[in-house]
């Protein structure tokens, strides 16, 4: 479902219902443009991810071709947006009982040409990734020209592309839509998080 300048309750109802939802409008341009200089600020420290966990890691760029940063929740200068998905875990947990009780969050960054080919957000032994969260922090002019959609795999076939704008986030239940990141031709940015249960 999309939504636009939706309060959380109206992300709580389409998670309940489609199991996804697309807001837009999520963050203020200004919020967006802060969070964006605090991922350039910071991108010497980005490193190529790699799939799998633990043992199993490994960069495979026929996979995913994208760089990322770990983030610390305490860290002082996120405060304003870990407030946000702090809210919308509450929400969750209230409305649909889901248990969550943590929040490991990235920011990406996919150089032109960068992509993520189809996946499930769950690693095979460990699942318990519950809630995927993107919040996209590109410029506002972004186009369908510029690629980078994320496309979602709905449950009937079909599928549904999200334009990867300044502001939209996008949630669904991980371990429910395989999804893939179509070849960007510009740089894309993005906070991405998985709420989960220990
Ligand atoms: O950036 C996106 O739109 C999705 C990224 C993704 O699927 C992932 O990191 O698992
Ligand atoms: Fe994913």
């Amino acid at each position: 479902m999309i939504l636009e300048n939706a309060p959380l309750s109206a992300l709580i109802d389409a998670l309940a219902g489609e199991g996804w939802a697309e807001a837009r409008g999520f963050l203020s341009p200004g919020e967006v443009a802060r969070l964006a200089g605090i991922s350039q600020a910071r991108r010497q420290d980005f490193h190529r991810a790699s799939i799998g966990r633990a043992a199993g890691q490994n960069v495979r760029d026929d996979i995913r071709r994208d760089a990322v940063l770990w983030i610390d929740n305490q860290d002082p200068e996120l405060g304003f947006v870990m407030q946000r998905f702090a809210d919308y875990q509450q929400q969750l947990n209230r409305e649909l009982y889901l248990g969550l009780n943590e929040l490991e969050l990235h920011f990406a960054a996919y150089p032109a040409g960068g992509f993520y080919q189809r996946h499930l957000d769950q690693h095979r032994q460990q699942d318990t990734r519950v809630v995927t969260v993107v919040l996209y922090l590109n410029p506002p002019d972004w186009q369908s020209d510029d690629g980078g959609q994320l496309r979602l795999y709905l449950d009937d076939g079909s599928h549904h592309d999200v334009q990867p704008a300044g502001g939209t986030l996008v949630t669904f239940l991980s371990n429910r839509f395989e999804h893939e990141v179509i070849p960007a031709r510009r740089e894309r940015l993005s906070l991405t998080g998985w709420y989960r249960r220990r």
